[in-house]
């Protein structure tokens, strides 16, 4: 099991370039299988959920090929050679993405349920009723979630009871390739679900109102290829980063970055103390000055990201007062509250609740990941630490971050792997 040493006490220091959104870059993946063409993705994280989405696509049958680090040439397949293989599926969340793809273009999927971090109870019940309004016959089977079509999907109008990221990416999917218009109402309106709308649209969809409460869908008879999509960068990847900054005292520039995506953390940041500006192309975070507590409260986008909770937990352990964070996403998100007690942070878990009262300093330990935004806040409290961290189970960190040892160095950070 790999380890993840952070040595603390160092604020963050420099310029970093975000690498493409994992959440973006998955749902695009299970997309590119409707393809009718060719396509060339561009800032695609070098992450080990990419690389999984990468086998699962190659195993169905279609062909993918890295052109650089962060390009990927894909050739979808023209039928299904094997069903995803329910080992890599298990692996992470975004698979269950697959469903609205497959049967959309093949009118067949036999997709085991998916796995990924272990947050909450995540059903999928919204992605089932979508694909069944667009006329698909769900059943399960022994952890299989089995689904076929008689000929073309239907289009309907679908509303969610939840705006799910994943149901509203998965039936929207499949709508591009139904017979007539859908309507989506109560959707998501995260940045990647736009991104993910554009993406089609690229290969010849039409979607139009991402990114709004309501998408209409014309389905067309099939898609084409796309010379070439660039995925957006990563608002969690650049939130973390910003609240190391934060956290440490640092002072950092971050490039490739959408400032809109990052408002809800920038908000809170700015809030807590945080100088946090636009300047030219980059945003740029200092952390000087006097830090104050804020009360955070989890929600759809433009609400502020579940993604982020935990990181800002780790910061607000060391600011003085007392926070509060209300978890509204996903109940099992505060298992990382015992990681951090073990390092000196003084918080109370009460349902999906949690106050934080500050103290001075954390101290390095041995503690462990739980989830992946739980080692990004293992990560943030090894850098405040006085000392050295090991972070075990770091695989869930390796999930979403793309070489992020290789960027904490660069910031002025000693990190190891062991
Ligand atoms: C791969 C990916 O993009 N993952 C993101 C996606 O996850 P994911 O798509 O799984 O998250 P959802 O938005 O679907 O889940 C939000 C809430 O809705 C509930 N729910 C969801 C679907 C359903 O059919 N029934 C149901 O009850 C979930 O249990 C949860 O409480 O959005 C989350 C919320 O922003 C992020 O934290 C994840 O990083
Ligand atoms: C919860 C997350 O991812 P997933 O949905 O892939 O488990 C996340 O990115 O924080």
């Amino acid at each position: 099991m790999e380890k993840l040493v952070i040595y603390g006490g160092k604020p963050l220091n420099g310029r970093i370039r975000i690498s493409g959104a994992k959440n973006a870059a998955l749902a695009i993946l299970c997309a590119s299988i409707m393809a009718g063409e060719e396509v060339l993705l561009e800032n695609i994280p070098d992450i080990s959920d990419v690389r999984v989405m990468v086998d699962i696509i190659r195993f169905i049958g279609a062909e993918a090929a890295w052109v650089d680090d962060s390009s990927l040439r894909i050739i979808s397949p023209v039928k299904i050679v094997a069903d995803p293989p329910c080992e890599l599926v298990k692996k992470l969340r975004a698979s269950n993405l697959l469903l609205g793809p497959l049967l959309a273009r093949f009118g067949y999927a036999r997709v085991s349920l998916p796995g990924g971090c272990n947050i909450g109870v995540r059903p999928m019940d919204l992605h089932f009723k979508g694909l069944s309004f667009l006329g698909a016959d769900i059943s399960f089977d022994g952890g299989f979630a089995l689904g076929k079509t008689n000929g073309r999907l239907k289009g309907a109008r679908v509303y969610l009871d939840f705006p799910s990221v994943g149901a509203t990416e998965n039936i929207m999917m499949a709508a591009c390739l139904a017979e007539g218009q859908t309507v989506l109402e109560n959707v998501a309106k995260e940045p990647e679900i736009v991104d993910l709308a554009n993406f089609l649209n690229c290969l010849g969809a039409k979607v139009r109102g991402a990114g709004t409460d309501i998408i209409k869908i014309e389905g067309v008879k099939e898609l084409g290829g796309c010379v070439r999509y660039a995925v957006i960068p990563d608002r969690i990847e650049a939130g973390t980063l910003m609240v190391a900054a934060a956290a440490t005292r640092g002072h950092l520039v971050l490039e490739n970055i959408i400032p809109p995506h990052v408002e809800p953390i920038c908000a809170k940041l700015r809030e807590a103390g945080i100088y946090v500006a636009e300047e030219g192309d980059n945003l740029v975070v200092k952390g000087n000055g006097q830090l104050h507590p804020v009360d955070i409260k989890t929600l759809p986008y433009p609400g502020f990201p579940t993604d982020m909770q935990s990181q800002m937990m780790a910061f607000l352990s060391i600011v003085g007062g007392t926070s509060v964070i209300i978890e509204n996403i996903f109940e099992n998100r505060f298992q990382i509250a015992d990681e951090l007690k073990r390092m000196g942070a003084r918080i109370k878990v009460e349902g999906r609740m949690a106050v934080i009262e500050g103290v001075k300093g954390l101290q390095g330990t041995n503690v462990r990941a739980t989830d992946l935004r739980a080692g990004a806040s293992l990560v943030i409290a090894g850098l405040i630490a006085q000392g050295k961290t090991v972070i075990s189970n770091a695989c869930f960190i390796d999930r979403g971050y793309d070489r992020l040892e290789e960027k904490l160095t660069r910031l002025g950070i000693r990190v190891e792997r062991a």
